[in-house]
């Protein structure tokens, strides 16, 4: 409140000119300033917020809290909550230009790092510019294995996406480089990364670049060696179809490929060696199968009592080999680790790059996955800084041609009863009318080896044909059943019906990497997978080739919904 001064000739006048009653307190300009000096008893005190020790219960009034002439925040507070209106503000404008957030539970989505819109132009440009295999400045020999051997089950046969993006590239044909030049400042090394959808035939991407190299390579030695003979390169070198596996006096080179292929698991070594074998009919190469499978003698005979251009093999083996004959990698000169996500993970990954590591030689090092987990990304960072990404536009999703179903377990029909759910949704498989004249194939994908073996006999309890495929199995068996489902489409008789011309494995993860399960048409996952990666790669089993597939999904309470909603979206 503010007092006038009747003492003060100044303040008289003012009320006077304003006409204001003397209830009124006004202090005028002109008062404070006459005042300056002597100050008045009733100028207002700033310390009305204060009160000393003595009067704390001495007056009501002087109760912190009441006569503030501020309002009683902390600085800091008030500070923090103009930044967070002023963020608010911030982020509502940059809302709309802004792409949505990624799924919480797809997050691996955003794992590879984005390509510039111009690379993505170049790169889309001479993709849609190859239509066929002719287009590929490959040698004739491997042109024709491709059409006649690895491919001549198919009526017409064109290059799928990733192979469009990764052979030209390998082979240096749209980069203009030399073939073998290397590329990387530090190790002198080409290093990729192929990655592709499951299904979308990468080993072709990656087998044929390869097997042109060391035909390319063996082509080249000899050229030499007839020139340091003095003889005439041109009058001896046919076709590269009419050359023979060189016989070479010499064992200096016996065992020593000049291509090694990595893969996790031994009923892999066997596909892929089935892939790279069908080539040396018409390529005319060695190769050599090393796993678990194959016994100890049969290894040593095949691989160190001759020349081997190709090795396709796992990792621990190839180690154990290394070891008894370290000059082994020596001439390797193409190295690929298929399925980079496994091989590099941290059980595999000391062996993996201590083999890549003893190659002197090495010119070209080629990764290859479906999924690039954000922990393989880093590690392939930092391992590999100068690596070049090969990566098609659908990596990381399943597929549009794979129809998603879900099943509630918990609903009214099953109560919860995952099993019963189960064989009712393989009842509904088999009698959906689809695939008339072949056995179904359908793969159940679970967690655990043991409720794998429960399952497969609950479901032969209710009359479905079904068996375990796990670790566990019997050798012979696993073979016999491997080649069921990686086969081709198997004629059914017609007086048998329903059910009985179903086929169930029912697996874990061994199935679910790389396995060419090309003629099933139905995956069913009874288990949650333990994530998003698992998911792409046991929903990949079907569809594969552009092929359609259906995958079942039994969910109950414990099921993450966000995830399924996700994965839906
Ligand atoms: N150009 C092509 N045209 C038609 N089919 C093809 C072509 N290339 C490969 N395939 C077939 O596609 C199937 C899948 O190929 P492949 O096993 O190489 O796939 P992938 O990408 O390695 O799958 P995954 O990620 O599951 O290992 C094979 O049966 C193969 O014969």
């Amino acid at each position: 409140m503010l007092r006038f001064s009747a003492q003060c000739s100044q303040c008289l006048n003012s009320i006077g000119r304003t006409g204001m009653p003397p209830s009124i307190f006004v202090r005028s300009m002109a008062h404070d300033a006459a005042q300056k000096k002597r100050p008045s008893r009733l100028v207002l005190s700033n310390k009305v917020a204060f009160y000393g020790k003595k009067k704390r219960n001495a007056d009501p009034y002087t109760i912190p809290g009441l006569n503030r002439r501020t309002a009683n925040i902390p600085e800091r507070i008030l500070n923090s909550n103009k930044e967070r209106a002023e963020k608010r503000t911030d982020a509502k404008a940059n809302s709309k230009s802004k792409p949505p957030r990624p799924m919480k539970h797809m997050k691996m989505q955003q794992a590879l790092a984005p390509v510039a819109r111009t690379a993505r132009n170049v790169a889309q440009g001479w993709i849609q510019s190859l239509d066929s295999f002719d287009d590929f400045e490959l040698l004739p020999s491997v042109q024709q294995a491709i059409v006649e051997e690895a491919l001549g089950s198919l009526e017409t046969v064109a290059p799928t996406a990733v192979q469009k993006l990764a052979i030209p590239t390998l082979i240096g044909q749209h980069t203009g480089r030399r073939r073998g030049e290397a590329t990387s400042r530090r190790s002198g090394v080409e290093t990729y990364l192929i990655a592709a959808e499951t299904g979308s035939g990468k080993t072709l991407a990656y087998s044929v670049p390869v097997i042109d190299a060391i035909k390319r390579q063996e082509m080249e030695e000899q050229e030499l060696e007839q020139q340091e003979r003095g003889e005439n390169p041109s009058s001896t070198a046919a076709a590269d179809t009419d050359l023979e596996i060189p016989v070479v006096e010499t064992n200096a080179l016996d065992g020593k490929p000049r291509a090694v292929i990595i893969v996790p698991t031994s009923e892999l070594v066997a596909q892929v060696g089935d892939v790279i074998k069908s080539f040396g009919h018409v390529v005319k190469f060695r190769t050599t199968l090393v796993s678990r499978d194959i016994p100890p003698e049969i290894i040593r005979k095949r691989l160190l009592g001759r020349i081997v251009d190709v090795v396709v093999c796992t990792p621990h083996l190839l180690n154990s080999l290394t070891e008894t004959n370290p000059a082994l990698l020596s001439r390797c000169t193409h190295i690929v680790v298929d399925e980079a996500d496994s091989l590099f993970d941290r059980s595999f990954s000391p062996v993996t790059t201590a083999l890549i590591g003893q190659c002197a030689n090495l010119k070209k090092l080629i990764l290859c996955s479906a999924t690039i987990p954000r922990s393989l990304d880093t590690r392939l960072r930092s391992l590999y800084p100068d690596m070049k990404r090969l990566v098609t536009p659908n990596l990381h999703v399943v597929p549009r041609r794979v129809q998603l179903q879900i099943v509630d377990v918990d609903n009214n029909l099953y109560h919860g009863d995952k099993q019963l759910a189960c064989a009712d949704t393989l009842y509904t498989i088999a009698k959906d009318g689809t695939e008339e004249g072949f056995i179904k194939k359908v793969i159940v994908f679970v967690n655990e080896r043991e409720t794998a073996t429960g399952l497969a006999e609950y479901l032969r309890s209710k009359d479905i044909d079904a068996v375990a495929f796990t670790r566990d199995s019997l050798e012979r068996k696993q073979t016999e059943i491997l080649e069921l489902f990686t086969g081709a489409k198997q004629d059914v008789a017609p007086d048998i019906v329903g059910r009985q011309r179903m086929k169930v494995m029912v697996t874990t993860d061994i199935a679910s990497r790389g396995v060419d399960t090309k003629t099933v048409k139905n995956v069913v996952l009874f288990d949650k997978p333990q994530s998003s990666i698992d998911l792409i790669h046991r929903i990949g089993r079907t569809g594969r080739a552009g092929r359609r597939g259906r995958a079942v999904m039994l969910v109950d309470k414990r099921t993450n919904k966000g995830w399924v909603k996700d994965i839906k979206t």
